[in-house]
């Protein structure tokens, strides 16, 4: 282990983090900051999955890609695209950004905001204790005065198809962590890992099938998912939509996989990656010295506090929780249980109101997402089919790109759609979605607009520089206040 107060004390902290992603690590960091003692327990990597097989790798991956493609949608800069992506650069480029799979940096970096790093499995054995079992055997029990967190993520979940042990597929982690490119790889799975995956590796050279039971990227509003399959589609992969995966067969370990659908057809590949969810890192955990079920979601209130145990100390962030399976909201939530932590522990009143300093609210209302496709897809909030069966009365207005000059400087001919759900009571947004390229950068104002709950009469205010994509937000506002205004005259 590399905790040093073992050695010293009784194992005893005010906060027990079990997981050290950037969840764990965040809410480490902020207990650590309102002054209380803190262990961290990590059986692999400190840094997590987003670090190292994840979001980082994904995107470190991806963004040769994304970047080629953006030049040559510009004319004078694609005449001097003429090559192949260096495939050995790009993932070395990879390998830099998780740092070898060698993470002294991130371990060092928990140790400096004064927590102690246990490495081993972390498992509950009762209100307020942990067990850690090392690799070796070895076993060391922590008691938390104040709060055990719980942030220990989420893994793939592979459907119980006949032939998925023989075919020994690809997840999200040989997805980010191969040095090699497959000549023909089979994506299921029409979520942001199969279609970012799909990005990635038909655009590093693979020939790519993706496979999808229903549209893709469904809690998007419909025409995102249609754009990136467009997309997918004009780098030359062959998205099948409406098909399920029925057998697989690997019958030589070193030779192809046959993927079987539903419609009768057969795909051969060299490799097959399932992008089919998440299951919760829960199972493993002794829940069920709390009363809990083990592998299971954990539902929390608003300040992470699992629901169901007595007591007020046990709280679970990030994926673990299922509210949303993303980094920043983790991150998120992690400050915000952190201080709710460290304010019951202190025994100060909670703020834990709507949009107080202790409640999660964004969870609820202002989720950002952004899918590193090309186009790339962006949304906050609610869509209008979400905002609608919330019941509220509701506006959609929708707009292309190239209705905004600012854009088609930015990309030849740029293809790109945008809407805006306004609540006609309050007159805010309720949601927003950009898809086309660049719209990554785009999508903060969105959701400052979102969370803020900015007056629509307010944010005309905010002026978009000429010539933006920015000016994407004119053309929104121009089209809902133009049929406010009409639809006022008409009475
Ligand atoms: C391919 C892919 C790309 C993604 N891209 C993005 C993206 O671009 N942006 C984004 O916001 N999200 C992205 N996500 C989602 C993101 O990776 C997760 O939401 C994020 O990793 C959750 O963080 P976490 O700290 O809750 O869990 P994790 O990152 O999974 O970390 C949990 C940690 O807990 C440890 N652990 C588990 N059990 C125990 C135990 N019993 N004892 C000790 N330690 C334990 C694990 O080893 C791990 O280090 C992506 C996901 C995938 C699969
Ligand atoms: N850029 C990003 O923010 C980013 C990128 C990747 C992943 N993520 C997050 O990570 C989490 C996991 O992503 P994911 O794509 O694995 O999960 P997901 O739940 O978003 O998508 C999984 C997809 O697989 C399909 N599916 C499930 N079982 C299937 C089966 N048997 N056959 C065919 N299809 C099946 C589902 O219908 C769904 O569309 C998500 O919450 C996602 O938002 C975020």
């Amino acid at each position: 282990m590399d905790g040093t107060r073992e050695d010293q004390g009784n194992g005893t902290y005010d906060v027990v983090v079990l997981g050290a992603g950037p969840v764990g690590q965040n809410v480490a960091d902020r207990a650590r900051a309102a002054g209380l003692t803190v262990a961290v327990v990590e059986r692999e990597l400190v840094g997590g999955e987003c670090s190292y097989w994840a979001c980082v790798p994904s995107k470190a991956l991806l963004r040769p890609v994304i970047a080629v493609a953006d030049a040559r949608r510009v004319d004078g800069a694609r005449q001097a695209v003429t090559g192949r992506l260096d495939t050995a650069a790009v993932f070395a480029r990879r390998n830099y950004f998780v740092s070898g799979w060698d993470d002294t940096g991130q371990a060092e970096w928990v140790k400096s905001v004064g927590a102690d790093l246990f490495r081993g499995h972390g498992r509950l054995d009762g209100p307020r204790r942990v067990t850690v079992t090392r690799d070796d055997g070895a076993r060391h029990t922590l008691t938390a005065r104040h709060a055990v967190a719980v942030a220990t993520g989420s893994r793939p979940l592979l459907p119980g198809i006949e032939g998925i042990e023989e075919a020994r597929p690809w997840t999200n982690r040989q997805g980010t962590d191969s040095g090699t490119v497959p000549g023909r790889l089979a994506i299921v799975g029409g979520g942001g890992v199969g279609i970012e995956m799909a990005t990635l590796w038909q655009g590093l050279g693979s020939q790519v099938t993706l496979i999808v039971r229903h549209g893709l990227i469904p809690r998007m509003e419909p025409f995102a998912g249609e754009l990136v399959a467009r997309g997918l589609t004009e780098a030359g992969a062959d998205v099948r939509t409406g098909v399920q995966v029925t057998g697989l067969r690997r019958p030589d370990p070193a030779g192809p996989v046959t993927v079987t659908l539903d419609d009768g057809s057969e795909v051969e590949v060299d490799e097959v990656m399932f992008a089919t969810g998440r299951t919760p890192a829960t199972d493993d955990i002794g829940l069920d010295s709390v009363g809990l079920a083990p592998g299971t979601w954990l539902d929390v209130d608003t300040t992470c506090l699992v629901r169901g145990v007595d007591g007020a100390w046990l709280y679970a962030l990030g994926d673990v929780n299922h509210r949303a399976l993303l980094t920043h909201q983790g991150k998120y939530q992690a400050r915000t249980a952190g201080d709710a932590i460290a304010a019951r522990a202190a025994g100060r009143p909670l703020d834990d109101g709507p949009w107080g300093d202790h409640a999660t609210t964004a969870d609820q209302h202002a989720v950002p997402q952004v899918f590193f496709t090309d186009p790339e897809a962006a949304a906050v909030g609610l869509t209008s089919e979400q905002a609608v069966r919330a019941g509220h009365r509701v506006k959609t207005v929708d707009t292309d790109f190239n209705a905004a000059q600012g854009a088609d400087l930015h990309a030849d001919h740029y293809q790109g759609h945008a809407r805006m759900v306004v609540d006609l009571d309050r007159e805010v947004l309720l949601g927003v979605t950009f898809v086309g390229p660049g719209v990554s950068e785009l999508l903060h104002s969105a959701t400052i607009a979102v969370a803020g709950e900015v007056p629509l009469k307010r944010l005309r205010h905010a002026v978009a520089c000429f010539p933006t994509v920015s000016e994407i937000w004119l053309v929104l506002l121009a089209a809902y206040f133009r049929d406010r205004d009409r639809d006022r005259d008409r009475g």
